[in-house]
């Protein structure tokens, strides 16, 4: 008895191919409509599922292969007698070989303006479930969902005579993976568009973006996946212009340098290392940004990663080349940046589109056994209720300075306390277990340049040691979101040293 391969599918691409050469090694192909007209168009004799089930395609198209005389051949043990006998009593044909691919939903979602009758008009039913009993039967059947399997699968058939069972049982499995993170879109779109906030399963999908040498140190297997529908301001998106490639520890300290990048409109540079700002500059040029970013500190930046928010041009890629840096992201390099930078080997240059819409998605935290997700920390000074508690009000430039600390310290990991002037960070106080502790290392870092600065903190003062040290320092503004028991006393130190104080209502922690 010939072979039977059934072939339904939504992207015809090398489909032709496949069948012909199915067609030659001996498989009777059978098909649904539009299938099988592309096959017969291309000289392919084809069988209409139609008439193997004796059943039109009804509900335009909603119902085409839900039939037992298709589901009983993809399901029967081909070897299994009484299975045998059963097929053999309602003239059902086992299947060998199925090749099926699904609906476009994901690429429909992604539309503007999709209407969701559009949506769910795209769920494919049939497809799946046909891929699904092939894949559960893989111990007779071939199942394919994937083009990128076609040659293989021709090969092994071609050389062997069919398809191993350790391959199948492979096909099997990334048939469940497909279908799972197929219905995973499914399932996030419906959820979104029937207003449920809190479902009681989350059902997230991500794609293998690229396998990485090692994680975070040299013995840890690693691997980055992407958010299909992710953002496209994403690490995940950026095109690599030049240099090695991505390690683990760049991929998410790039992140961190784009999301702080993403907080201004004007010039701005902003160099990480291990995941927070090490120097954040802004200016009325790139290059005048990143010169600021720099002079933050001038130590910490070296093997640091850069992220620019203008195209990267000849004087700022100059200055850029004279320092050792990991990475360099920017919208774009002009032609003499890139031929300035290109000329180190191993420099990673990164653009990615800063005019994108900057979509914002879950964070999501894995702790062991469990995932924590919550909203992105979108709060701006913008929608904060803010207010000067001290007698004295900031000055202009006090309110630039402090604007650029509330931006930054919001990405800096807590306790955090970020000094800055007007156009860059001073000192950084990063990930201290006290809040003190955290302005201690921030004050140091900017010794004399501390006087006359503002002081971000990204939590309240426990009490007013901090505005004490600050004020001892040189610092004449504070901005913090206010909340302690013992705010009072901390405005009364600010107050007593002539600082100005500006409360926020709005903390920012960062873990
Ligand atoms: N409803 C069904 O019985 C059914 N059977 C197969 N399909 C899908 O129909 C598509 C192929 O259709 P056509 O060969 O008519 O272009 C495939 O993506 C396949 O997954 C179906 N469509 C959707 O559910």
């Amino acid at each position: 008895m010939k072979k039977r391969a059934l072939i339904s599918v939504s992207d015809k691409s090398g489909v032709v191919e496949f069948a012909r050469a199915l067609e030659e090694i001996g498989y009777e192909i059978l098909s649904t409509g539009g299938t099988k007209n592309v096959l017969h168009e291309n000289g392919i004799n084809v069988i209409g599922v139609d008439d193997i089930t004796g059943f039109p395609e009804i509900l335009e198209g909603r119902v085409k292969t839900l039939h037992p005389s298709i589901h009983g051949g993809l399901l029967a043990k081909h070897d299994n007698e009484a299975h045998k006998a059963q097929l053999e009593e309602q003239n059902i044909t086992p299947i060998d070989l199925v090749c099926v691919n699904l609906y476009p939903f994901q690429q429909t979602i992604a539309k503007p303006n999709v209407t969701v009758e559009e949506a769910i008009e795209n769920i494919d039913i049939g497809g799946p479930t046909m891929l699904r009993a092939a894949a559960k039967n893989h111990q007779y059947v071939t199942v394919v969902v994937d083009a990128l399997d076609y040659d293989g699968v021709l090969t092994q058939l071609k050389e062997a005579g069919e398809v191993s069972i350790e391959n199948r049982r492979k096909l099997a499995a990334k048939v469940f993976r497909h279908t799972a993170a197929y219905d995973a879109h499914i399932a996030e779109y419906v959820t979104e568009v029937s207003g449920e906030e809190e479902p009681e399963r989350m059902t997230f999908t991500y794609e293998l973006k690229q396998t990485l040498r090692y994680g975070e140190n040299p013995h840890q297997k690693a691997a980055f996946y992407r958010q299909p529908l992710g953002s496209e301001f994403s690490i995940s998106m950026a095109r690599q212009l030049h240099g090695k490639e991505l390690s683990y520890n760049n991929i998410n300290d790039a992140n961190a340098a784009l999301q702080i990048v993403k907080e201004f409109s004007e010039p701005a540079a902003v160099a990480v290392k291990h995941m927070n700002p090490c120097g954040v500059g802004v200016g009325e040029t790139i290059e005048a940004a990143f010169q600021k970013a720099y002079e933050a500190d001038s130590t910490s930046i070296f093997g640091g990663i850069v992220a620019l928010n203008r195209v990267v041009d000849k004087e700022t890629a100059n200055m850029l080349h004279e320092i050792f840096l990991e990475i360099i992201i920017a919208p774009a390099f002009t032609e003499e940046a890139l031929e300035i930078l290109t000329s180190k080997k191993n420099i990673r240059l990164l653009t990615i589109p800063f005019e994108s819409a900057k979509k914002t998605e879950k964070k999501l935290t894995s702790v062991e056994g469990g995932l924590l997700v919550q909203e992105d920390d979108v709060f701006t000074l913008d929608n904060a209720d803010v207010r000067v508690a001290t007698k004295r009000e900031p000055t202009e430039e006090e309110w630039a300075a402090m604007k650029l600390g509330w931006k930054v310290v919001k990405h800096v990991k807590s306790n955090a306390i970020v000094l800055t002037n007007k156009e860059m960070t001073i000192g950084v106080g990063a990930g201290q277990m006290n809040r003190v502790g955290a302005a201690k290392i921030a004050l140091e870092q900017a010794g004399e340049k501390a006087v006359g600065s503002a002081m971000a903190s990204d939590a309240f003062f426990p009490m007013d040691d901090t505005v004490e040290a600050a004020a001892k320092a040189g610092v004449t503004a504070i901005i913090q979101p206010g909340g302690s028991i013992r705010d009072e006393d901390s405005i009364k130190k600010a107050d007593e040293y002539g600082i100005t104080m500006v409360l926020t209502g709005v903390r920012h922690f960062k873990h």
